[in-house]
């Protein structure tokens, strides 16, 4: 038994209220991608340790549940007021990280605050119904349902590198106010960093079992935990090859997947092109795109598009590429494959005879941004999220042909449409295939309360906080039968 981590900063998993090093002996060692300087060490635990988290998280949960509303509430108020305090510390650990720079870093911890005080506002506002029989037709006045929502058990949360501790606390905050226990699988490289959310948690007085930690390789560990018994959701978010993956593999189990993308942003030829041009390079570059709901895509037609490429060559000439320590928007990419996928996508839109307006350069695992013109459906980087700073135009006829290349995309997470016309706005956001449509904005998640969700490969559910709270409870009615 021991704490959060040692003076060599292993860390380790909390199992039933127990920062607890994992038997298997096995420890993954965290480098940063900024520079390669070591982060800490996290455990890699063992089946046997799996088995016996589920079932400290049944009895964890079942005490949970008992919890009234309004104390479940206090403990997320108290946890944000403790994450509020920390902020300076943990977005420090987030930076090293994952290479995010500072002010995005600060800035996810400060949404993760408000998050959880929203969401303990929601859990508290949830109401049951009450619904009488009389409504459909041959029922009667004397039988009358009321219907509370009730939790599902134990929610298995599993959080990608980019958002480890927004992504892990927009899970677990929603399944707990909605009584269910958790179970976290943070993303290898952004584990350190949820952990420290979770001994935040921890240290606002969630009991023991209600939350626990399963660190170590997906690629190892993750079919075990997804397909094992005692999990009775699995709230994902991650790539589209993994969550697929999971939906073959978790037989019965209900799941919630926020996956890939490939945002377009439609601009129309009477929109505001300097606005345009500054939400689109904030929507493509900021944390080097690796944002689900960046922007991956421009399509535009001839008219607008040499005007448009020489106001975002401008901008993109002007954002800081480097380390995240010193403010860069552009850092390294989380690692080599990444950096390397990257080039691929590049080249081979050049070799095809795509126009390298800006970037195509690279020093280690930092991709310069890269703006593409003239890119064609016959090239990668017109359908395939690169998670990287590079941006291809697609030229278009029209909007109708805009829209079609727009939903040929095998995602559908969200599009930004930009025009000053807003019936126009208004008949293409109907025909995008996706799951939110931003008219004369970036694509973005925000605000958190706003439903967020992907369809077709993008994903299955919704998320924002009163919609989690809805998909990791269910409806339970007692119908009550009055006898005279
Ligand atoms: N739509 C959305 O809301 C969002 C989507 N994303 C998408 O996520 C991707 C980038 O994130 P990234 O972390 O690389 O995604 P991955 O799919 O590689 O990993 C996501 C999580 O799944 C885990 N995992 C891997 N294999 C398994 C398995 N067999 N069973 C269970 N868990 C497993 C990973 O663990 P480990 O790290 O140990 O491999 C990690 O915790 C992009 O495609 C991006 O678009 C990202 C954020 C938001
Ligand atoms: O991982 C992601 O990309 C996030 O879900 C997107 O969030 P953001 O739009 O707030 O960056």
């Amino acid at each position: 038994m021991t704490g959060l981590c040692n003076e060599n900063f292993i860390y380790n998993n909390l199992i039933n209220g127990q920062w607890t090093e994992s038997a298997s002996g096995d420890v993954i060692t965290i480098t940063s991608p900024a520079d390669g300087s070591f982060v800490g060490k996290i455990q890699a635990i063992s089946k046997e340790e799996v088995d016996e988290i589920v079932r400290y998280s049944k009895a964890g949960q079942s005490q949970w549940a008992a919890v009234p509303i309004y104390e479940k509430a206090a403990i997320l108020y108290k946890a944000a007021a403790l994450l509020e305090e920390r902020k300076e510390e943990i977005s420090d650990i987030l930076m090293m990280e994952i290479a995010k720079d500072k002010k995005s870093s600060v800035s996810e911890v400060k949404r993760t605050v408000d998050f959880l005080r929203f969401t303990a506002d929601a859990g508290k506002s949830l109401e049951g119904i009450a619904v009488s029989g009389e409504n459909f037709p041959g029922g009667s006045r004397n039988k009358m349902s009321y219907i509370k929502r009730i939790p599902l058990g134990t929610v298995l949360a599993i959080s990608p590198f980019n958002y480890p501790i927004n992504l892990s606390a927009s899970k677990i905050a929603p399944a707990l106010m909605g009584g269910n226990a958790v179970i976290l699988k943070p993303a290898t490289q952004g584990a350190i960093s949820a952990l420290h959310l979770v001994k935040v948690l921890q240290d606002a007085g969630l009991p023991a079992g209600v939350i626990q930690t399963v660190t170590g390789k997906g690629s190892e560990i993750g079919d075990y935990i997804v397909t094992h018994h005692g999990i009775d959701f699995i709230n994902f978010t991650g790539s589209t090859e993994v969550g697929r993956h999971i939906s073959q593999i978790s037989c019965m189990t209900p799941l919630l997947l926020e996956l890939g993308g490939k945002d377009a942003a439609l601009v129309l030829e009477d929109a505001d092109l300097e606005y345009a041009a500054d939400n689109i390079v904030e929507g493509a570059f900021s944390y080097s795109g690796q944002r689900c709901t960046a922007v991956k895509r421009i399509i535009t037609t001839d008219k607008v598009a040499d005007q448009l490429v020489t106001m975002l060559k401008a901008r993109i000439e002007k954002l800081s590429v480097g380390d995240p320590r010193n403010s860069a928007v552009v850092t390294p990419l989380i690692d080599q494959k990444a950096a390397d996928f990257a080039v691929f996508l590049t080249q081979d839109a050049i070799d095809k005879g795509a126009e390298l307006i800006v970037g195509n350069k690279r020093e280690g695992n930092l991709v310069y941004p890269t703006l593409l013109d003239k890119v064609t459906v016959d090239m990668e980087i017109a359908w395939k999220e690169p998670f990287s700073p590079i941006l291809p135009i697609i030229r278009v006829k029209n909007m109708d042909e805009a829209v079609e290349i727009a939903n040929r995309s095998e995602y559908g997470l969200q599009s930004s449409v930009f025009t000053k016309d807003i019936n126009k706005a208004f008949l293409i956001a109907e025909k995008l295939e996706v799951g939110t449509v931003q008219i004369n904005n970036k694509t973005e998640r925000g605000p958190d309360h706003f439903p967020f969700l992907g369809v077709k490969a993008s994903g299955m559910g919704t998320q924002g906080v009163r919609y989690s709270i809805e998909a990791m409870t269910r409806p339970k009615a007692v119908t009550i039968n009055v006898t005279q």
